[in-house]
């Protein structure tokens, strides 16, 4: 007898953006410059020179993608504030402009019945704020609260889910150490006082959330499994720093209040001797914790590869998406039921889960096929139910993405969208993937 795939009542059926890879017009209405703005415009760093001028054209076009997001009958959308459209110098002046367009996109979702899930910050941080030494800056935490309690009380009468960061590790290790991202820095003594600040700045918001706000706040982490190569002792040594550099790095902080004892032998002269009232800082309880998860890593040991020393090991007889991530959805309970046994019953949100695949090329019609995206997403959408039943208290899934958009320095042709974007035309075409995630949200999950 085949097990009922319903999801929990209550169960949220969502999409997720972020404000700079969606948007365009990046400075209308009194908006000020991210470190996103500088960086896409600094030639050679984005593909085929890519910016986010334009993207999706969302700030003009919301109303549409609303109806968009309505037409897959989807129950939440989880989208970010772009910090300097409401501060334009990162703090003091708010930007009346820059908050309506995001009150009005909140009472939209609403009449839609829509839950909003708003990330405070997915990566766009204020150019002024990057000038004054930005996550570098140890006052970048209070300036991180002062702009989270403007939202608070705008939004926070209709916001019933917040999060504070997205993905502080890729901020960390693309934007810090290895210069993929904004601000582009290569600094390995950059990196720990980063991530420091970053979880001082949540801490810092939710501490803020505290003292005024109604519902629940959060934070977003990317989670991605590691597996030894082989059982050699090096292998399990260098999977185990992996680990913890992408991982428990954040999640260890914020949820024990401590950081992980192989950072300090990882960074070595370059791991700071942190204050311990900055962990208590860190460490305020959050309501939930988003879960981003996309593909697994096999590790093996490589001293050519200082600090960590571990390098991926290619698993080439399986499916690969067009950024080069594993189709692993082993990974995904894998990661939940790790994540239960080490924090216990703090309630999860699984906040991105998605795929670029490359989409055949077809004649412009009602539908886009993407076999790839369909397979992937209700591999994944199965073992989440299996982790759910396995007793991992998941509240919702939110698919990345809604739109097919900006991937970063990666630009426009890694295509994550349920919707296909012709960016010449603006024009939005349901891929099937689109049309089965509606199904299965119809049924609450039956359907899969
Ligand atoms: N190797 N490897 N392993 C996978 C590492 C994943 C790290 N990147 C992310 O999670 C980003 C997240 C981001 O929020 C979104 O803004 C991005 O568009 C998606 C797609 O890239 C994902």
């Amino acid at each position: 007898m085949t097990r009922s795939l319903r999801f929990p009542d209550g169960f949220l059926w969502g999409a997720a953006t972020a404000a700079y890879q969606i948007e365009g017009s990046p400075l209308a209405d009194g908006a000020g410059p991210s470190i996103w703005e500088r960086f896409a415009h600094t030639p050679g760093l984005m593909a085929d020179g890519d910016t986010g001028d334009i993207a999706c054209d969302h700030y003009r076009r919301h109303a549409e993608d609303v109806r968009l997001m309505q037409a897959l009958g989807l129950t939440s959308y989880r989208f970010s504030i772009a910090w300097s459209r409401v501060l334009p110098e990162g703090t003091g002046r708010v930007n009346a402009k820059g908050l309506d367009f995001y009150a009005r996109l909140v009472d939209d979702l609403l009449e839609h019945g829509i839950t909003p899930n708003v990330t405070l910050f997915h990566w766009d941080l204020p150019a002024a704020l990057d000038d004054r030494g930005g996550w570098l800056n140890r006052d970048s935490a209070d300036w991180f609260a002062e702009y989270a309690q403007v939202m608070f009380r705008a939004l926070d009468d209709r916001v019933p889910l917040w999060t504070t960061l997205n993905e502080p590790w890729v901020v960390v290790d693309g934007g810090y150490l290895r210069g993929t991202i904004a601000p582009g820095h290569r600094n390995l003594y950059e990196a720990p006082r980063v991530t420091h600040n970053l979880l001082r700045a949540s801490g810092a918001a939710v501490a803020a959330y505290r003292a005024e706000g109604r519902h629940r706040i959060g934070v977003v982490f990317n989670l991605e499994p590691k597996y030894p190569a082989s059982t050699r002792q090096e292998d399990r040594d260098a999977t185990r720093r992996a680990h913890a550099y992408m991982n428990t790095q954040f999640t260890d902080p914020v949820l024990r209040g401590v950081y992980p004892e192989a950072l300090a032998a990882l960074y070595g002269a370059a791991w700071p001797d942190f204050p311990a009232a900055d962990l208590e800082c860190i460490r305020q309880p959050v309501d939930f914790v988003g879960i981003n998860y996309y593909t697994r890593q096999v590790v093996r040991d490589d001293p050519t590869q200082p600090p960590l020393r571990a390098a991926g090991v290619p698993q080439r007889q399986r499916t690969h998406t067009e950024t080069g991530w594993e189709v692993y959805e082993q990974g995904l309970i894998d990661t939940l039921l790790w994540f239960r046994d080490r924090y216990g019953t703090v309630p999860v949100y699984l906040t991105e889960n998605g795929a670029a695949f490359y989409d055949p090329p077809q004649a412009a019609g009602p539908v886009v096929e993407d076999p790839l995206r369909v397979d992937y997403l209700e591999r994944h959408l199965k073992t989440l139910r299996r982790a759910i039943d396995a007793g991992v208290d998941v509240r919702g899934y939110y698919a990345w993405s809604l739109l097919d958009n900006l991937e970063w320095s990666l630009g426009f042709a890694k295509r994550f969208g349920l919707y296909h974007v012709d960016f010449s035309t603006q024009r939005r075409t349901p891929k099937r993937s689109a049309l089965r995630y509606a199904q299965i949200i119809a049924s609450h999950g039956a359907a899969l």
